[in-house]
């Protein structure tokens, strides 16, 4: 039984209001009554608006599903017609210049890997912030972007045959990101400064020189031996770290131990798709993890290789210049965004009118107030310096939804007493609606706007819902290659450069999903920097330091002034990628896709619902490990649910997959002790029925989202374990 404290007609969970009163409110000059005077002043006027905004969607997908219903056409002049109609595709504003002001650098003007981390795992979110900076050396040898090929295997010590290939690539790269006149950084024998100038001395005796003296900043340690060069290319910063004593760095002629790049230049702090928060608790712990990166307090105790480490948030960087000057002083730490959930949910850490309240009005206004602790300087470390509290919203429908975002953010300023545009936001491409009307969607937040991003995959499963009616999608692999993607993903640059935001905000792209293919990564990954985008997801550290390589090789915001920025491609993003009429899928096909998408679906919702893990790594079909999170499950029920719907594959056809299935993801976690196994008695298992539910009741989920049934489910089973 959930006991709450009273404000007016709002009501706060007492674990919630505990930790507001006691934690996040002190010091940050807002008095708690005037805070929850305003809360309860927030709440009061946006419930109202939020309701109707999701009635709306509710009205628009009725009107579609009506019209496929029908039988219309599901492409041309008479669908596009019907889209205006309805207030579906609505007239752009013409010349939409954003004017955010007070942005950092590392959003307005550099480009480079943007990290998600669940923030509710204090030691993943304590990685994501010190990933700012990592070893090139450790992401290559730990990766497949070096082959095992000639016995560089990764054993269990470590591999000498490995690591002289990581050291030949490491060079390489350096070869690329700092040109010598001449030789390459491999037949380097030693790196000196003399008489404050940088000294590149060759094997055969030669003298080096690099190519453009100024991208050395500066150095650490002794000038007559300094233990680490700092250099910048492409704005962004590297060091090469010289260790004479180092077991790597003493076998090196130069004695180089390693390269530290600047990597994950931002992080989402997620509070949305990748966690399982599902009540007060939840939302307690999600809320003091954000908290405490503020105050820059966050640290825990961890386990690694038999020793116990305290993880914390790093230091700056501070170098001596190479210009004799002052020092030279880099963040140690990526700059933090923290995303809220979008407009759909409802959490009863709070009720208002005896109602729960819409979780992102909640979100807005805690992590916003939390934050002030950053804007205050009541932390040992800055994350924004340029004063700004920057909030991810994700999943928003159009124009009229963005426009609500806005004033929510406006309405906070005042409760927590920062200047008006202090909180920023960045907006998900991610939900058709937005995508076709983008224009629009950044007009209504022109001066708060700090990112617009792809997020392709909850945008796949509102392509699949949208369109349910329309007929039986293409398999999720051919999904990706026909035409409504590539429209999207290049409208969304076009629309953000002429809305001004190169300079000013980010561009980014969605994430990378197979967080153990870095080799396929390196391949497929530089398309985002070659498409103009100065930023997209990487799902961990490592990938941020190999994805970072990509913005040293390409110019972004070169690339950016030689786009088609007129691009409109509505058109294309309009066409529904259906089966063609004409292909004959096998029962093979099919039912390999089914398989697929079932053990995806069960693999994370068993974990999301028993045990309270919102992202995973989840074994596909061919055992490659997925990232899975909500918007890849709403991707792959909606899909089920639509070839459920065309009678491409049956409902026995899916529950046996399900049950075959079951067993098979029980003894893929076999070796985790807090896994609850599905079977025998899968019609018992709350996972089991939460992932079947998904499935079955995906045609009528709001917009095919996921979170309805996995919230009921998981609390459910948290009542469950709590007797
Ligand atoms: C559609 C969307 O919304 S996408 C956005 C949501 N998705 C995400 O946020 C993905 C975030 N990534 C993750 O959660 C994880 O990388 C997973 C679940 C995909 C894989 O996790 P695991 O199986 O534990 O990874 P793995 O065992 O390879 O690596 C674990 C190590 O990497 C670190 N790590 C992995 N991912 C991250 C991350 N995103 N941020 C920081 N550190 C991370 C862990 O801290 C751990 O290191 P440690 O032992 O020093 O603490
Ligand atoms: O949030 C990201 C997405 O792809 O969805
Ligand atoms: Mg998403």
């Amino acid at each position: 039984m959930q006991n709450y404290i009273t404000y007016g007609r709002l009501q706060v969970a007492e674990q919630l209001d505990a930790f507001i009163n006691q934690h996040a409110l002190p010091d940050t000059g807002v008095s708690p009554t005037s805070f929850w005077q305003g809360a309860e002043n927030l709440f009061a006027t946006f419930i109202p608006q939020n309701r109707a905004l999701l009635e709306k969607r509710e009205q628009l997908q009725h009107k579609i599903d009506e019209y496929h219903k029908a039988g219309n056409p599901v492409s041309g002049q008479a669908y596009t017609q019907f889209l205006k109609d309805i207030g579906y595709l609505v007239e752009q504003p013409a010349d939409v210049n954003a004017d955010t002001t007070n942005v950092d650098a590392e959003i307005a003007t550099m480009a480079g890997p943007q990290l998600v981390v669940p923030i509710n795992n204090a030691r993943y979110a304590l990685n994501a912030v010190n990933a700012r900076w990592g070893s090139l050396y450790d992401a290559l040898y730990g990766t497949d972007v070096i082959s095992d090929e000639g016995g560089a295997e990764a054993t269990k010590g470590y591999n000498p045959v490995r690591g002289a290939k990581v050291v030949v690539k490491a060079k390489a790269y350096l070869d690329e990101m700092l040109p010598l006149t001449q030789g390459s950084h491999a037949d380097v024998t030693a790196y000196t400064i003399k008489q404050g100038e940088l000294s590149i001395q060759l094997g055969n005796s030669e003298k080096s020189a690099l190519a453009t003296p100024s991208q050395w900043l500066g150095y650490q340690g002794d000038a007559n031996a300094p233990n680490a060069l700092l250099f910048t290319h492409n704005g962004l910063r590297f060091e090469i770290q010289l260790d004479a004593t180092h077991p790597i760095g003493k076998t090196d002629p130069a004695n180089v131990k390693d390269v530290a790049i600047e990597a994950a230049l931002t992080t989402i702090m997620d509070c949305e798709d990748s966690v399982a928060a599902v009540d007060a608790e939840d939302k307690t712990l999600v809320y003091s993890n954000w908290l405490g990166l503020m105050k820059g307090t966050l640290s825990i105790d961890i386990n690694k290789g038999g020793k116990t480490l305290t993880r914390a948030m790093h230091e700056d960087r501070i170098y001596h210049s190479a210009q004799q000057g002052q020092e030279v002083c880099v963040s140690g730490r990526s700059l933090m965004f923290v995303r809220n959930v979008g407009h759909l949910m409802t959490n009863d850490a709070m009720l208002f009118d005896g109602d729960e309240v819409p979780e992102g009005i909640m979100d807005g206004l805690i992590t916003s107030l939390i934050a002030k602790h950053d804007l205050l300087g009541n932390s040992a470390f800055k994350n924004s310096r340029e004063g700004s509290i920057y909030i991810v919203k994700p999943k928003m429908h159009g124009p009229e939804e963005v426009a609500f975002s806005d004033a929510l953010f406006e309405a906070i300023e005042p409760i927590i007493d920062v200047p008006k545009n202090t909180l920023k936001m960045g907006i998900m491409d991610e939900e058709r609606r937005t995508s076709v009307n983008l224009q629009a969607c950044i007009a209504a937040a022109k001066s708060r706007v700090v990112f617009i991003n792809t997020g392709f995959l909850d945008r796949t499963g509102d392509e699949i819902h949208t369109s349910m009616l329309a007929g039986a999608f293409a398999d999720k692999a051919s999904l990706k290659a026909m035409p409504w993607i590539k429209a999207y993903e290049t409208a969304n640059v076009a629309v953000g450069l002429r809305c001004g935001l190169s300079g000013r905000a980010q561009i980014g792209k969605g994430m990378w999903p197979i967080p153990d293919e870095m080799a396929n990564m390196m391949k497929a990954k530089i398309g985002h920097p070659k498409s103009g985008a100065n930023t997209a997801w990487v799902p961990s550290p490592t990938a941020a330091t190999l994805h970072a390589l990509h913005y040293h090789e390409v110019d972004v915001f070169g690339i950016q002034q030689g786009l088609d920025i007129a691009f409109d491609g509505v058109s294309d993003i309009l066409q529904i990628p259906l089966l063609d009429s004409t292909e004959h899928l096998t029962s093979d096909v099919i039912q390999r896709e089914l398989d697929n998408n079932v053990q995806g679906i069960l693999g994370y919702v068993v974990r999301w619902v028993h045990q309270g893990v919102g992202c995973s790594k989840v074994p596909d079909i061919n055992n490659v490990g997925l990232m899975e999170d909500r918007a890849t499950l709403r991707i792959s029920s909606q899909h089920i649910a639509n070839w459920l719907e065309h009678g491409i594959v049956t409902a026995e056809q899916v529950k046996d997959s399900l049950r075959k299935m079951a067993v098979l993801v029980d003894e893929q976690n076999a070796n985790d002790s807090e896994y609850i196994p599905m079977a025998p008695d899968l019609e018992s298992s709350i996972g089991f029925l939460a992932a079947s539910d998904l499935i079955f009741e995906g045609k009528t989920q709001p917009s095919g989202y996921t979170e309805p049934l996995l919230h009921a489910r998981r609390r459910e089973m948290k009542a469950k374990l709590a007797n």
